[in-house]
């Protein structure tokens, strides 16, 4: 699956009756997810990363861009094409079970419906593969008949994965599938989510706020901005090794992520997707920042180091490969004091 350059407006209300403004969620954002890779997602709230979920679902339309999926431009295809494709293909867990979840159907209905909606084999082959199904989540059989209120959070989440992978999906979605659930059962549904990637090879997006949880259960971590990705890299590498400068910062701000540091200081809060900086969206607090990110926002670069091609960012000023946090907090304060 590819998202090329891909923008994304919506129209919000803006107090008045007829008054609504342009939010550009979306301001040009690329992602490719590898067959059997999971990518995981993280930024602020707000800067677009659930609406990029949503292209990948096919559910949301760039504006521009193109969103490519077994070689098809889902939009230059006919619109049952594209369903059959993304229906049949892509699976997507949403946050919070209970209202991704039919009230009045029971689980055996849930996991049924994409197999009828479908067509997939014999009335009896169905009822076989929902039970295969509820096996692969860990759902006893006898749950079969329960509605999702007599379910746990956790059962229910698991419902929801199950039906997601109802009709064999090469890409599972997630986006934030555990924050809605009690802390206790998180850690079961992430390891859920692992071992069904390794027994079945998916690839999968993972979307969510907390960093380390991306980080365990991800090969590459993209960073967005205001809508745009600036920086994607392997995993191991996106903390202490990241060379764009948000990067750097949304990770010092991690509790518990590097060793004992105080965060990189921004200025000010993140800018209004109405009315986004031009070039560099994150020029407006960075400490990098000069009068080339007011006009342009770099290509994509890659790093030098052994896995070029796994490990880019779009800045122009990257943090250089041996700066430590310490030096980039030092930086940041100086900035800060100059101005
Ligand atoms: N349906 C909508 N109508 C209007 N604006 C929207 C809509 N959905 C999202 N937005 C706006 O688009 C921008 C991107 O939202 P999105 O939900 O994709 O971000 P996010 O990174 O997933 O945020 P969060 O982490 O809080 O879920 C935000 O400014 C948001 O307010």
């Amino acid at each position: 699956m590819t998202v090329e350059d891909a923008h994304v407006v919506y129209s919000a209300r803006t107090g008045g009756l007829f008054r609504s403004a342009r939010v550009h969620a979306l301001t040009g954002a690329d992602l490719t997810v590898a067959p059997g890779e999971t990518v995981g997602v993280v930024g602020e709230s707000g800067c677009g990363k659930s609406t990029l979920a949503r292209l990948l679902t096919g559910i949301e339309r760039p504006a521009r861009g193109t969103v490519t999926f077994r070689g098809r431009d889902l939009w230059a295809i006919p619109a049952a094409e594209r369903r059959e494709l993304v229906g049949t293909g892509v699976g997507m867990v949403f946050q919070d079970p209970a209202t991704a979840l039919n009230r009045r159907l029971p689980v055996r209905r849930v996991l049924r419906d994409p197999l009828d909606v479908h067509r997939r084999g014999t009335p009896a082959q169905r009822d076989a593969r929902v039970r295969e199904l509820m096996s692969l989540v860990g759902l006893p059989g006898r749950l079969a008949d329960a509605l999702p209120g007599q379910l746990s959070g956790g059962q229910r989440q698991r419902v929801a994965i199950a039906r997601a992978l109802a009709l064999g999906p090469g890409l599972l979605v997630a986006d934030e599938p555990t924050s809605a659930l009690d802390v206790s059962v998180r850690a079961q549904i992430l390891n859920l989510l692992l071992d069904l990637k390794e027994r079945l090879g998916l690839a999968m997006v993972f979307v969510s706020h907390d960093i380390r949880t991306v980080r365990r259960m991800s090969d590459r971590v993209i960073t967005m901005y205001l809508g745009r990705v600036v920086e994607e890299a392997p995993a191991a590498d996106v903390t202490e090794r990241a060379r764009h400068p948000y990067t750097r910062a949304l990770f010092s701000a991690t509790p518990g992520l590097l060793d004992p540091i105080d965060p990189i200081p921004l200025v000010g809060p993140v800018p209004s997707a109405v009315t986004p900086p031009s070039g560099c969206p994150f020029r407006t607090r960075c400490w990098k920042a000069d009068a080339a990110c007011a006009a342009s926002m770099p290509a994509f670069a890659a790093t030098a180091e052994e896995t070029p091609a796994m490990h880019r960012y779009r800045c122009h000023h990257p943090v250089g490969a041996h700066e430590s946090t310490h030096d980039l907090v030092s930086q940041a304060t100086s900035a800060r004091e100059r101005s």
